[in-house]
């Protein structure tokens, strides 16, 4: 039998107050895969990963998440989805128990087996004494950590994250990056945005380039750099892009702060 996406993605676009942002995105993500999705300032990825998870509507083209068109049933592929934002949009005022509670609750899920699952993952991530403590309180790192727990407590299929790193330790990093292979070997999905070039070198089995609205390379790090440059994720992305200004922006950047001098 043919493998079915789990992610079908066909001919995508999407116009804000008339300028087309998404261009016609045609792709397939298959279960298991860890897609690195990744672009310049502005090429549309968030706005494709908010599509996905139902945030922006009025779009055009055709987007089936596990065999089903998610304008059918915006409600049912969300119970087995999870999402890490970039920045920690949470609910100051509760306790993380109560975010966590609360979360659970969304998704459907008996309080008692969130509340074991939170206090376990808390554990392991060692910020158990905070559990009854007010979010307003945390580090920006903890804070990250029960935004990561939140995303994978009902235990989704698909995992969208965006820069999902930021404000962790060099160590938890690494045990994140574990955590993502391990559950990439479970056959989990992960669809992973960020713009730390190293990170998604090392965790993508697929690389996904976008640009101005348009995908501008698919495919593994090594067929990539079998395509365009040999070197490092970030020489392919600067190749691809087309940019090469760096040197001349940063001279012109720090010329204007000696004018005068
Ligand atoms: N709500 C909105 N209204 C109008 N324009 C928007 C809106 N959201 C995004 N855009 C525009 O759409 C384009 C794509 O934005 P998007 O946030 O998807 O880019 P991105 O690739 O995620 O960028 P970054 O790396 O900076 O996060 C940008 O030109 C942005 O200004």
């Amino acid at each position: 039998m043919e493998r079915q996406p789990i992610i079908d993605i066909k001919n995508l676009r999407k116009s804000y107050e008339g300028k087309e942002v998404l261009k016609g995105i045609d792709l397939q993500v298959y279960e298991g895969q860890i897609i690195g999705y990744i672009g310049p300032n502005g090429a549309g990825k968030s706005t494709t990963v908010k599509i996905l998870l139902g945030i922006v509507e009025g779009y055009e083209g055709e987007i089936k998440i596990f065999g089903k068109d998610i304008s059918e049933d915006p409600i049912q592929y969300k119970k087995k989805i999870g999402y890490i934002p970039e920045t920690a949009e949470i609910y100051d005022s509760l306790t993380a128990y109560e975010y966590l509670a609360f979360i659970g609750e969304v998704y459907g899920m008996e309080l008692k087996i969130v509340n074991e699952r939170a206090k376990k993952l808390m554990e392991i991530f060692g910020i158990q004494e905070v559990y009854h403590s007010r979010i307003a309180s945390f580090s920006k790192g903890m804070k990250q950590k029960v935004l990561i727990i939140a995303s994978l407590i009902h235990d989704p299929d698909i995992l969208f994250l965006d820069e999902p790193l930021s404000g962790l330790d060099a160590n938890s990093v690494i045990i994140f990056k574990e955590i993502l292979a391990a559950l990439a070997l479970q056959g989990k999905t992960i669809f992973y945005s960020s713009h730390i070039m190293e990170i998604v070198e090392k965790i993508s089995s697929r690389i996904i380039l976008l640009n101005d609205g348009r995908i501008v390379a698919d495919g593994s790090f090594e067929e990539l750099k079998k395509q365009s440059v040999e070197g490092s994720l970030e020489e392919i992305f600067n190749q691809l892009t087309g940019f090469h200004q760096h040197k001349e922006i940063a001279k012109a950047f720090v010329d204007v702060l000696q004018e005068g001098r």
